[in-house]
């Protein structure tokens, strides 16, 4: 039997309606959610991630805004144009896409978002408030990823879940908001002996690590549900996910693709943290 595919872009779409109800009823009000997202250089994989952010903010009737500054922008001068988007009273979410150019100190970048704009949630503040279960933006992905299991029925308090990659946008964060749905978590990485031995414990997997088809049927239980994160290219420049989805079909009780998985989740909830920070700030004006 074939395992049930978790369909993201299905699931993705059902929130984005109800984003999009809220985005209406904002603009009622006066205010239109605005997103500004930052792409430092010509990586062509970003530019095509930054289309579609894009596009999806204006299917549902935010603004958006990019500002694309050349390779050799110096920190100093985008350092500048944050602190000119955290101050415009139009712009309500700031995304600085990643990687940024090696001459560039990523932790400095992110830390000079505004903590109220920051809807990626990657900001030292943002991770500090999540990790206390402080009501803050989550990262999208992981968030993403919690609305899947959710909308898919699937239980978590109790569960092994296993993630394997550490990253801090996808692997440490997924960790988190897992254990605080009461999950028993397992972190495994690249200094992991013998990871199939961890990852067959799993009722979740999460794969998070960045290698085409990386995970293969010697990884997964019985009955797993497998979230697979990654976004390859395979070697016909396929797009592809962490895990081998033929040989883990079937043996999963759960599996989700690449495409139409993890991914326009993370777009969605993207487009759900930015809406907020626009009613946030709405909220703020009723109070003063
Ligand atoms: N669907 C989506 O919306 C998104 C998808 N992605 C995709 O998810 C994947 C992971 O992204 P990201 O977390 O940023 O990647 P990183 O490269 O930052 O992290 C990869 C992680 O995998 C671990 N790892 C690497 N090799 C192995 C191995 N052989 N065995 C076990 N662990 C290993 C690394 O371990 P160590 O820490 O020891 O180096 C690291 O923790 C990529 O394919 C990326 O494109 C990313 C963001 C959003
Ligand atoms: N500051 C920042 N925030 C991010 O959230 C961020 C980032 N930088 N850098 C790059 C990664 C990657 N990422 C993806 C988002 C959507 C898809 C997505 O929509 N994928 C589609 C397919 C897209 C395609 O066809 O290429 C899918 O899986 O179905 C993939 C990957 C966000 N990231
Ligand atoms: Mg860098």
């Amino acid at each position: 039997m074939s395992s049930a595919i978790i369909n993201g872009k299905e699931i993705g779409q059902e929130i984005r309606n109800s984003v999009a109800e809220r985005v209406t009823r904002l603009k009622e009000q006066g205010l239109t959610p605005g997103l500004a997202v930052v792409l430092v250089g010509d990586n062509q994989a970003s530019a095509t991630y930054v289309r579609n952010k894009q596009k999806s903010c204006e299917a549902i009737g935010m603004f958006s805004e990019l500002i694309k500054l050349p390779e050799e922008t110096t920190q100093e001068s985008l350092l500048a144009q944050i602190e000119l988007l955290n101050n415009r009273e139009d712009i309500h979410g700031i995304l600085v896409q990643l990687p940024l150019p090696k001459h560039i100190d990523e932790d400095i970048v992110i830390a000079t978002i505004a903590v109220e704009k920051d809807v990626d949630g990657f900001s030292p503040v943002s991770v500090g408030k999540m990790m206390l279960g402080q009501e803050t933006f989550l990262p999208c992905t992981p968030f993403g990823v919690m609305k899947l299991l959710e909308f898919s029925g699937i239980e978590i308090a109790g569960k092994h879940a296993v993630i394997v990659g550490r990253s801090h946008i996808v692997g440490k964060p997924m960790g988190q908001l897992l254990l605080q749905k009461d999950a028993t978590v397992t972190y495994t990485h690249s200094k992991t002996p013998n990871l199939p031995s961890f990852t067959k414990q799993a009722d979740i997997l999460i794969a998070a690590v960045g290698r085409a088809n990386f995970i293969t049927k010697e990884h997964v239980k019985e009955g797993a549900v497998v979230i697979d994160v990654g976004i390859n290219r395979d070697e016909n420049n396929k797009l592809c996910g962490d895990v081998n989805f033929n040989e883990v079909d079937g043996i999963a009780s759960h599996i989700t693709p690449v495409p139409g998985g993890v991914g326009p989740m993370t777009i969605t909830m993207l487009l759900f943290n930015t809406v907020q920070a626009a009613e946030n700030k709405l909220e703020h004006i009723v109070k003063l």
